[in-house]
């Protein structure tokens, strides 16, 4: 029997796998969380940049994040490589809390943590092999163990024979394989890639995206990354999570967040919907949201602090600048500027579209 929650493996298999079930649910009881996030918020003076943010990954699993620019995807990203501190919350990895490590002990735990950077971040007077190395070398490893090691790495990237190259020789994605190579040097057991892909053309980027695939499913590597690109999520994440103004909006799959958000018709509009306003006319408005849930969340708020009823006449799921957003068409007599203003910060955007007579 297979596993129930589809990581691949038979039932006991999965149960005596030392990573533990792949998948976000599990089937066997032994999903191993290697990286634990909880209730992590960061603000920078009055700028929030993360608020309550809260989600484990489990050991082989590939997390991708998501969201529009100014999200607070890069401040995540930090927080989870130890680069910056959250102002509240945990975040273990492997049990261990980078919120508050001593700055000594968190640069050996940072050891655990590989990253691959948009734009490489090779050192060009250094040879291929040896920017591989240089994780090897601040660590202390010998350096015949070094040698081996870096030569098993350009293999498995497929850059065996490029090792006495210097950076300005290679194109974009054989820099981008060196940088893969120098993360998984020390043998970290998370990978991080901060838009791994964002700065190479279509071919090359799938066949990096192939690459952190297959390193995650052989080595069983746990990669969180973060994209703007939706194809980039389809190929290489097992979860998703939305981030929108510093809070997780969505979670869930690939299939859960994007397939929902594919283009469908337009939705209908009321009947005796036009754009000249007529007295006694209710207004039409679009509200644009990044998900479900803030629907009924807004319109209570809208009726008790604004006292105005909101009727929701239909809902639309779209790709918009490649995050997930829900349109919202909904009908309201006499907007005051009070509640368009509030849900204009509520709101990615609000739009009146036209009026429909009061008693439609
Ligand atoms: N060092 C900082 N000082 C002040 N504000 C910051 C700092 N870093 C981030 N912010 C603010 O925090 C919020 C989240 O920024 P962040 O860079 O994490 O978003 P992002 O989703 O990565 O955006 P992008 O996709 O454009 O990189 C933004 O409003 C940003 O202006």
């Amino acid at each position: 029997m297979g596993c129930t929650a589809g990581c691949g493996l038979s039932a006991a298999q999965c149960a005596a796998s030392p990573a533990g079930c792949v998948s976000w649910s599990h089937c066997s009881g032994v999903v191993m969380t290697l990286l634990q996030v909880e209730h992590v918020s960061r603000a920078f003076g009055s700028q929030t940049a993360l608020q309550d943010i809260s989600f484990s990954v489990s050991k082989g699993d590939s997390v991708g994040i998501i969201g529009r620019s100014g999200a607070g995807k890069s401040t995540l990203l930090r927080c989870l490589n130890g680069l910056e501190r959250p102002q509240s919350g945990r975040i273990l990895l492997e049990g261990e809390d980078l919120a508050t490590l001593p700055e000594d002990r968190l640069v050996t735990l940072r050891r655990r943590i590989g990253v691959v950077f948009q734009h490489f971040n090779l050192l060009n007077a250094r040879t291929v092999a040896a920017n591989v190395a240089l994780p090897l070398e601040i660590a202390g490893v010998a350096k015949e163990q070094r040698t081996r090691r870096v030569a098993e790495l350009l293999e498995l990237v497929g850059l065996a024979d490029h090792a006495r190259k210097y950076p300005a020789l290679l194109s974009g994605g054989q820099k981008q394989r060196v940088g893969i190579a120098r993360a998984l040097a020390a043998n970290p057991s998370l990978l991080l890639c901060d838009e791994a892909t964002s700065a190479l053309d279509p071919e090359t980027t799938a066949s990096i995206l192939a690459l952190l695939a297959d390193i995650n499913r052989t080595l069983g590597l746990t990669i969180v990354f973060i994209t703007h690109e939706m194809d980039v999520v389809r190929q290489l994440a097992h979860h998703v999570l939305v981030l929108d103004k510093g809070r997780i909006v969505a979670r869930g799959t690939p299939a859960d967040i994007l397939d929902a958000a594919e283009p469908t018709s337009e939705p209908a509009l009321p009947a005796g919907f036009s754009t000249i306003h007529t007295p006694n006319a209710q207004t039409v408005l679009r509200l644009g949201l990044s998900t479900q849930d803030l629907v009924s969340q807004l319109l209570a708020q809208l009726a008790h602090q604004h006292q105005t009823n909101a009727t929701v006449l239909a809902t639309r799921l779209h790709a918009h600048q490649s995050v997930p957003e829900l349109d919202v068409l909904v009908q309201i007599a006499n907007p005051s500027e009070e509640s368009l203003t509030f849900l204009k910060n509520a709101s990615q955007s609000v739009e009146v579209i036209g009026y429909v007579p009061a008693d439609s």
